[in-house]
């Protein structure tokens, strides 16, 4: 409820519609209410007293107000349609944006499939309340209100029927709507496993197909599937099976209306035109109440999304939050880890453990270990993707958490083990690294990336066309791709995670060549599992178990650092060429 009322604040521009709209129900509604005292006077003051004249006179009435409740309805629909989708248009715009800003730690706790529902289901289902709220919230509360008064005045003698009435279709509405909420949670839940799982399939497809694990995933996909048709079937079942209580309940009113007008009560004979008139309301009053009820069962549906929708809007993104900022200028590259400690988790065990080096403006520092000892871990606290919990890290001297987040970033070029690349020409995908690129720099940053070759023979050059993906790349392709957008930046930082791995020897080689002579002030971090992609690192980290086990160039390692010999003497004996 309360995601609801801070989700309301989106509705403000669009005020004069969410207005309007419901003004222009309420004149629907009271033409509706007219009709039947307009009919029970036709039938009692005209045709029983033969006055043809006067029964004229108010099917031109009644007509009026037909038309005059047409227009009404009809506006309301425009502008509570308005209202609705615009307001959908801009949560899901913030929720990108949102979606965007948010850390890595934000985003593993969140997940990708979670996040797909909420940007099309949820808001979906926020929009679809808004609607009918602003169209038949309105118009049933408002007719089921106006029909009690109504037949208290008209028809005082049917009264009790509906005291007796009334309060059995509320309590079955309150009890119905109830439990439909928390399946629609489920619901909701449901499509988040369903498109985690979709994603997840869709992505590793050509792993699927490598493994023939085709029957695998079906009956996993199936599984889900089938878990969500059973939480919407039963969320609907509890929705359906209220409708036919209420009319259960609308028709023994009906009998025991037709009943007083049979047997008269005490000295009262109720006229035809009551009795006609009562029947009328009291089926505006079952229209009423189950218009009113499918509302109430999509605001119950809408309640957990709004609470979805509200916890990505407000999720807190401990690395964005402003600190007292002290540096906005071009970082140089001077960098120092100190006591860095780091855990993905805030009870689990640390991934990085008390970590201290330096390294100077332009120097290369390799990164070495054995798998899962944390080197991706060590370079992605660089652009601060996440946060240490102990410790602290110095660019140029100023704490990391001091400098301005996107300047930090524009900084560094950062080259993961697993290349991403957008839909689009390559040239915008170069442009990603630096905005302004020309020509002319794209070429520099083509050849330096040992990617101009293939590009050069590529149909229409820079403007080739990459897929979802980049499927139409090979692997090595749209590695030294991605290493050209980092370098296009000319970055003080550039990160490559074991990078090189994909692409050939004698192409690694001429990457780590122009990194040399090109990138002098820019300080180099290469993570790799070959010593020879660092052997002239002037400084090398070798981890352990999280543990900064080594520190030192090649020579000094070969020296001091057992694990460094050991990884040594292991490529050497298996013939992993050590260039000199
Ligand atoms: N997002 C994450 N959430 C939780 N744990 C993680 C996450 N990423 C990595 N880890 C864990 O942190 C540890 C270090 O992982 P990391 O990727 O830094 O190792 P690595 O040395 O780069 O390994 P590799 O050489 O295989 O790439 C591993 O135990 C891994 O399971």
């Amino acid at each position: 409820m309360k995601s609801v009322q801070k989700l309301l604040r989106y509705t403000t521009p669009y005020k004069l519609f969410v207005i309007l709209a419901p003004i222009l129900m309420a004149l629907e509604v009271a033409m509706d209410l007219l009709q039947p005292v307009i009919m029970q006077k036709m039938i009692d003051n005209g045709i029983a007293n033969d006055d043809m004249s006067y029964v004229i006179q108010m099917g031109i009435f009644m007509l009026l107000a037909a038309v005059i409740g047409l227009v009404g309805g009809a506006s309301c629909t425009i502008y509570s349609t308005k209202a609705a989708v615009n307001v959908a248009t801009d949560l899901r715009r913030d929720v990108f944006k949102r979606a965007l800003h948010f850390s890595s730690e934000n985003r593993d706790a969140v997940g990708t499939g979670k996040l797909i529902t909420i940007l099309t289901s949820d808001i979906a289902v926020l929009q679809n309340a808004l609607m009918m709220t602003l169209r038949v919230f309105v118009r049933g509360p408002l007719l089921f209100i106006g029909s009690i008064f109504i037949v208290f005045f008209q028809a005082r003698e049917l009264f009790p029927i509906l005291l007796v009435s009334i309060p059995i279709l509320v309590c079955f509405i309150v009890i119905c709507s109830k439990k439909a909420g928390q399946w629609f949670k489920k619901v909701q839940e449901g499509l988040d496993q369903l498109n985690t799982k979709l994603q997840e399939s869709i992505a590793g497809i050509r792993v699927i197909k490598a493994f023939v694990r085709k029957d695998y995933e079906i009956s996993l996909f199936k599984k889900v599937n089938d878990s969500l048709t059973r939480k919407t079937i039963t969320a609907d079942q509890v929705i359906t099976v209220l409708m036919p209580i209420l009319l259960f309940v609308i028709n023994c009113g009906i009998i025991v209306a037709l009943l007083f007008g049979v047997i008269p009560v005490g000295e009262t004979i109720i006229q035809v035109g009551v009795i006609l008139a009562f029947i009328n309301y009291l089926n505006i009053i079952l229209m009423s109440l189950m218009s009113s009820s499918t509302v109430l069962m999509q605001l119950m549906r809408a309640f957990p999304s709004a609470d979805r929708v509200q916890h990505i809007l407000e999720v807190e993104n401990k690395i964005e939050r402003v600190e007292d900022i002290e540096s906005v200028t071009r970082i140089q590259g001077d960098v120092e880890f100190r006591n860095v400690s780091f855990s993905y988790t805030n009870d689990g065990e640390d991934v990085l453990k008390n970590i201290s080096f330096s390294a100077k403006k332009g120097e290369k520092i390799g990164i070495i270990g054995p798998t899962g000892s944390g080197k991706t871990t060590l370079i992605k606290l660089l652009p601060r993707l996440y946060q240490p919990q102990k410790g602290d890290i110095l660019l140029d001297g100023i704490s990391i958490s001091k400098h301005h987040l996107d300047n930090l970033r524009s900084s560094i070029g950062f080259i993961s083990q697993k290349p991403i690349l957008f839909s689009g020409s390559i040239s915008s995908n170069l442009k990603f690294g630096k905005e302004s690129a020309t020509e002319e720099d794209f070429i520099i940053a083509a050849k330096q990336a040992a990617a101009f070759e293939f590009i050069e023979k590529l149909e229409h050059q820079f403007d080739y066309h990459l897929t979802q993906g980049a499927t139409n790349l090979s692997g090595g392709q749209k590695q030294r791709l991605s290493i050209a957008r980092a370098l296009i930046r000319r970055p003080s930082f550039l990160i490559l995670d074991d990078v090189t791995s994909a692409v050939d020897a004698g192409s690694e080689q001429a990457i780590l060549h122009s990194l040399k002579s090109d990138f002098t002030d820019t300080t180099l971090f290469v993570v790799a599992s070959k010593i020879s992609s660092i052997i002239d690192a002037d400084k090398i980290l070798v981890l352990d178990d999280g543990q900064l086990v080594g520190v030192g160039t090649h020579q000094q390692l070969l020296e001091t650092c057992e694990l460094y010999q050991e990884i040594y003497y292991t490529q050497t004996d298996k013939g992993g060429v050590v260039v000199e």
